[in-house]
């Protein structure tokens, strides 16, 4: 039996603007009670210019879901036109940054490399990263989808030492099923999170692997969850689309009810 909380995060991408942002974080609040909380831990990924406002709200109200930033920079400080540092994030109080997210190596370019920067640069100021790896549709249709993201795995955590790694969150993304209401079966899931829990191992260690939170991403819904989450190495769900209607993630954070 794991002893793995499962964390339901909800990737807001680039939606809801800061007042949006408070309304529904105040919905997800009144419907969520202390008890959805004793198996489950529950996240928002707002953009940034939301941060402070979800900060406010989550501390004046003691809220328990736990916030944190789409993505990091690779720097500290300084002539970086855009970037927002680990250390701003830590400031208000974030616990997850997501890093490597599908959208950001897409279309920004990031690299495994910057990846692995950027998750050194979030455990340095004391935020979890939340690394996202996950193959495209042509690796699928190869049938490479598990060398592609243990590849991107061992990228991301290069160098990182076992004691940051045993707390880090990954989400097992396939880009085919992110937004395209193309969800991965359960057995995908479980294939692909189940090897990366096997390289964790080989990594670092089998007690450091049973440890670390695998998430599965993509088209997931109130519908879908539960199947999902019934996967051994499938402790959570990184949540896009489903997480901008308030009710539908709160029935995602009650998949055992589903
Ligand atoms: O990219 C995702 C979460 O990070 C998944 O997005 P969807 O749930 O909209 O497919």
């Amino acid at each position: 039996m794991s002893t793995r909380t499962p964390l339901m995060a909800g990737n807001w991408k680039m939606n809801l603007n800061h007042l949006e942002a408070i309304a529904h974080v105040q919905k997800l609040a009144f419907a969520l009670n202390d008890k959805d909380y004793d198996h489950v831990e529950v996240a928002v990924l707002p953009p940034f210019t939301d941060l402070r406002s979800v900060q406010t709200l989550v501390d004046g109200d003691k809220l328990k879901i736990k916030y944190g930033a789409q993505d990091i920079s690779a720097h500290e400080s300084g002539a970086y036109t855009g970037e927002i540092s680990g250390s701003m994030l830590a400031k208000l109080k974030c616990t997850y940054v997501a890093v490597g997210h599908s959208e950001r190596r897409q279309y920004h370019g990031e690299s495994d490399e910057l990846c692995n920067t950027k998750v050194k640069a979030a455990f340095q100021h004391g935020l979890t990263p939340i690394l996202c790896v996950g193959e495209g549709l042509d690796v699928r249709k190869a049938g490479e989808q598990v060398p592609h993201t243990l590849a991107q795995l061992a990228g991301g955590l290069k160098d990182v030492p076992a004691e940051q790694a045993e707390t880090i969150v990954i989400a097992y993304e396939p880009v085919w099923a992110i937004g395209t209401g193309e969800v991965a079966t359960p057995e995908d899931a479980q294939e692909v999170c189940g090897a990366i829990r096997g390289r964790l191992a080989e990594l670092y260690s089998k007690e450091l692997a049973d440890k670390v939170r695998i998430q599965y991403g993509g088209s997931v819904k109130a519908s879908n969850v539960a199947a999902i989450m019934a996967q051994p190495d499938v402790d959570g769900a990184l949540v896009g689309g489903a997480a901008l209607d308030a009710d539908e993630f709160v029935k995602i954070v009650r998949f055992r009810d589903q």
